[in-house]
């Protein structure tokens, strides 16, 4: 484009949006944000706004678009949630007294990761920007920071892209920056995830001190630094309340996998996607907007340290047993603001009035509260007392400082506390006489001349003017009124006193807003100047929150304290799905116990569809991540070890979004586990194998569970309608075989929900796809069928007897009869045990498989 032909006002915009070519360019002209050229063509529909064009000198129309600048905070968010930038244009010098082009500057990149306000931004959800680089030994590195409430964190997140991103989805980051080098990495993982990619390869200037705690690693500083970078580039503020970015270690916290989050709907549910019927939802019992987010990151990373979680835990039982403390301290909590946002706003330049009195009346609250709990007999409570700071210095600052209900913008002022300052005061006492002497003058005039409908009225152009009817227009005098304006049946009139003192009113009313624009910004900054002070009262009444909501579910759904043993074994006694049971809200769940100990610390669990076999695996799982994050656990007894890492493998939640099958989501999911797991883990397997053929699937199962056994020795239930595995449990000595019961009665299935030892005996899938409503026919044609293949097997095939079976697969082979293959068929076993199964494709398989086929049928023949 021939840039010179434009006009100035466009080529200021074209220089300008020459630094934002990835963001729409909001530009400020007048009352409005307009966009240009290809913005204009893409926010007109993404925004559905009328498209309009503008004179653009001699290159003719430009395409134009624009938003009111009142109501540009909705078009904002709806362009970032959908992934763009919007770059904030605004007119940085006075119109009035500019020379020429006003001057005009981006004073805010605003990214999906650095939205902080709007109607989308959960409460009880933080939003996290991300930043990803890789460390010199391949690994990548994660950090993440809020920056509406300032926190921070960092940890490693494996070695492949997939892994950092799924991570990064993990932990709710909308957004990772990267330098160049990495984009392309990860470009396509992060966009199958709608995650955006920003870039920036300096790093920031910042006191590193301060960015950071001290046992951050060395090799995650450089992330850091950029994304502080990025954040300062971006957001052009004052960063003062981002706290020092916390490390996360591996080792201190229960891992959890992001696919295993997702299965086992720790903060949303699998169908629907929303937050009920998760573990968040049910245990969400927190008043505040800020416990609220606490408790979705303890959910997120629970603790894997004895000591810290009976921390939590003994608070908890305190807070059930002090049932007093427990009420006041909740009530008090409902007084408490978000004051963590808040702290972030303040530093951040965007705090109200209004908004100070929020924070002025959460500090207030937060003496009572310790108090509260330094009455309470509580060792862990009354320890808690003693670290609330109630912030009394910043307190006093508000209260001396700002009105009772200060309006909900500053433009009109109203907000500096009368008291304050002398002379504000001053000019409020004059502004208030002269409108007192202007009603005075108002019932004088009527009285005077006798006319009832004369009154004096304001506005902007005319300021105030005595406005008569036409009709009593000759009653006035005319030598003291000058006349100002007609109107259609009135005429208005100033006087001489009256617009002294409109001068004294509006000097006053001027000077005023002034100089209470700059009280409030020094109280702003005196406020900002404890932001870490307010921060760590935040951070104590987040945790107070959270344990109190665990000391009200606990007891609202009678949930035992954990008792953690130093070892492995596991001892669930009525254990309970708290989601579930809560589901069913009539008393029907079926409590069932889970045992693990040296003895046998592997379940394979077998029993009909929909008898609650994934359920049960599901409870087990929770109770452990529960009892993890300090809550009490759904079950009349509960011994624990200390997990280090959870890992499932539970149907439903298909990463289709990343592209991958469900037969290849499952190995994946099952590779992760076996090369992760430690003895201290927990395995959940549901069915696995189910989403390839019977034999591989049963081969894998098998030869995976071996693996566990013999290699990892972890804790581990795996469910499994393959009967034939039962056997297993007679070659693997720390297996053990229960199921889930289910009863018949009229032909129909009764599923009785209990864990029984032993393997089941039925698998009842006839019934159950008749009570799903099958039709009828299909269900009658499905019984006959199945008469017929049991009919028609011999015994050695699969399904009639498992003992059988399984001695398809055992090493031993020659152990049972059945193992060989009747008559002619003698050599099989051995064919098989020839087989170098390693060195095997599964094409190669398969034709071996095909040949042995024929071979039979050519025998049979
Ligand atoms: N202990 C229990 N008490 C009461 N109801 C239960 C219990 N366990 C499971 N259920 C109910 O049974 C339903 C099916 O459970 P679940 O999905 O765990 O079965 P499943 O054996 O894994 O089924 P499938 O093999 O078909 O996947 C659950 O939705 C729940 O409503």
């Amino acid at each position: 484009m021939a840039v010179k032909t434009l006009t100035p006002m466009m080529r200021q915009y074209l220089e300008i949006k020459e630094d934002y070519k990835d963001a729409f360019l909001f530009f400020r002209l007048g009352d409005f944000y307009e966009m240009f050229f290809e913005d204009a063509l893409n926010a007109s529909q993404i925004l559905e706004i009328t498209l309009t064009s503008r004179d653009g000198g001699q290159t003719g129309k430009i395409p134009m678009c624009g938003v009111p600048y009142h109501s540009s905070a909705g078009y904002i968010e709806t362009l970032v949630r959908k992934g763009y930038k919007v770059a904030i244009c605004e007119q940085t010098e006075d119109p009035a007294l500019a020379k020429g082009i006003v001057r005009r500057e981006v004073i805010q990149l605003i990214t999906p990761g650095t939205l902080t306000e709007g109607r989308t931004v959960g409460e009880k959800s933080n939003v996290y920007i991300g930043s990803a680089g890789r460390t010199g030994e391949g690994e990548y590195a994660l950090v993440r920071i809020d920056l509406s409430t300032g926190e921070g964190t960092a940890t490693y997140a494996g070695r492949d892209p997939k892994s950092l991103v799924s991570e990064a989805e993990a932990l709710q980051i909308r957004e990772i920056v990267v330098p160049d080098e990495l984009y392309l990495d990860l470009h396509e993982q992060a966009q199958a995830r709608s995650i955006l990619l920003s870039i920036e390869n300096e790093e920031a200037d910042r006191d590193w001190e301060t960015a950071l705690t001290d046992a951050c690693p060395a090799p995650i500083r450089p992330s850091a630094a950029r994304l502080l970078r990025y954040l300062e580039r971006t957001q052009k503020r004052s960063l003062s309340h981002l706290q020092p970015i916390v490390y996360r270690e591996q080792k201190s916290v229960l891992s959890i996998d992001p696919n295993s989050r997702r299965n086992l709907e720790l903060v949303r549910s699998i169908r629907g996607g929303g937050e009920k019927g998760s573990l968040f939802w049910l245990l969400d019992e927190t008043v505040t907007a800020m416990g609220g987010r606490r408790l979705k990151q303890w959910i997120h990373e629970p603790l894997a340290g004895k000591d810290a979680i009976l921390e939590r835990t003994d608070a908890v039982e305190e807070l059930i047993a002090d049932f007093f403390v427990r009420g006041e301290v909740r009530e008090l909590l409902k007084g408490v603001y978000d004051i963590e946002r808040l702290a972030g706003k303040v530093a951040l330049g965007n705090a109200t009035g209004r908004e100070l009195a929020q924070l002025r009346r959460s500090l207030s609250q937060a003496g009572p509260i310790r108090g509260s709990l330094a009455a309470s007999g509580g060792e862990k409570l009354k320890r808690m007392a003693g670290s609330i700071d109630p912030c009394t210095d910043v307190l006093a600052i508000l209260e001396r400082s700002i009105t009772d209900d200060p309006p909900i913008s500053n433009k009109e002022g109203g907000v500096i506390r009368e008291g304050y300052h002398a002379r504000l005061d001053e000019l409020r006492d004059a502004s208030k006489n002269g409108k007192d002497w202007i009603a005075a003058l108002e019932a004088e005039e009527r009285s005077r001349t006798g006319i009832k409908s004369l009154k004096i009225g304001y506005n902007r152009v005319f300021g105030y003017y005595i406005e008569v009817t036409k009709s009593n227009v000759h009653l006035i005098d005319q030598e003291r009124y000058e006349r100002k304006q007609t109107l259609a049946n009135a005429e208005r009139y100033i006087t001489p006193e009256l617009k002294e003192k409109e001068a004294i009113i509006l000097n006053a009313d001027e000077e005023a807003l002034i100089l209470e624009a700059e009280l409030f910004q020094a109280v702003r900054d005196e406020v900002r100047r404890h932001i870490p002070s307010i921060q760590a009262l935040a951070d104590c009444l987040s945790t107070l929150d959270v344990l109190t909501a665990f000391a009200e579910v606990s007891e609202k759904y009678r949930f035992v304290k954990p008792v953690f043993n130093e070892g492995r074994e596991m001892k669930i006694i009525g254990g309970r799905h708290p989601v579930v049971e809560k589901m069913l809200d009539d008393g029907t769940y079926v409590p069932n116990d889970c045992i693990l100990d040296e003895g046998s610390n592997m379940l394979l669990i077998t029993g009909p569809n929909m008898s609650g076999k994934s359920t049960y695996m599901r409870q087990v799982a929770l109770t452990v991540i529960m009892a993890q994050i300090g809550c009490f656990v759904p079950a009349d007894r509960a011994e624990l070890p200390v997990t280090d890492q959870i890992f499932t493998r539970i149907g439903a939640a298909d990463d289709l979004a990343g592209g991958q099958s469900t037969f290849m989501v499952e190995m994946m999911e099952s590779r992760l586990a076996l090369a992760n797991a430690t003895p201290d883990s927990l395995l959940l397997f549901d069915e696995i194998g189910r989403g390839t053929s019977t034999y591989d699937g049963m081969a894998l199962a098998q030869a995976m569970m071996e693996h566990i056994h013999d290699h990892i020795g972890a804790n581990t239930l795996f469910s499994t309608h393959y009967h034939e595995l039962t056997g297993l449990s007679e070659t693997l000595g720390r297996l053990k075989n229960v199921h889930v019961a289910a009863a018949e009665q009229n032909g129909r299935v009764i599923f009785l929900h209990k864990v029984k030892d032993g393997a089941a005996d039925k698998s009842y899938g006839i019934q159950v796809a008749e009570l799903a409503g099958l039709p009828e026919s299909v269900i009658r044609r499905a019984d006959e069928l199945l008469g017929e293949f049991e009919a028609e097997k011999p015994a050695s095939e699969p399904y009639t007897e498992p003992e059988g079976q399984l001695s398809l697969f055992d090493e031993a082979g020659e152990e049972t009869d059945s193992a060989k293959p009747a008559g002619s068929q003698s050599g099989l076993a051995g064919e098989i045990e020839g087989l170098d199964l390693l060195r095997m494709t599964p094409m190669d398989a398969f034709q071996w498989l095909h040949g042995m086929q024929e071979r039979l049928k050519r025998n049979g023949r």
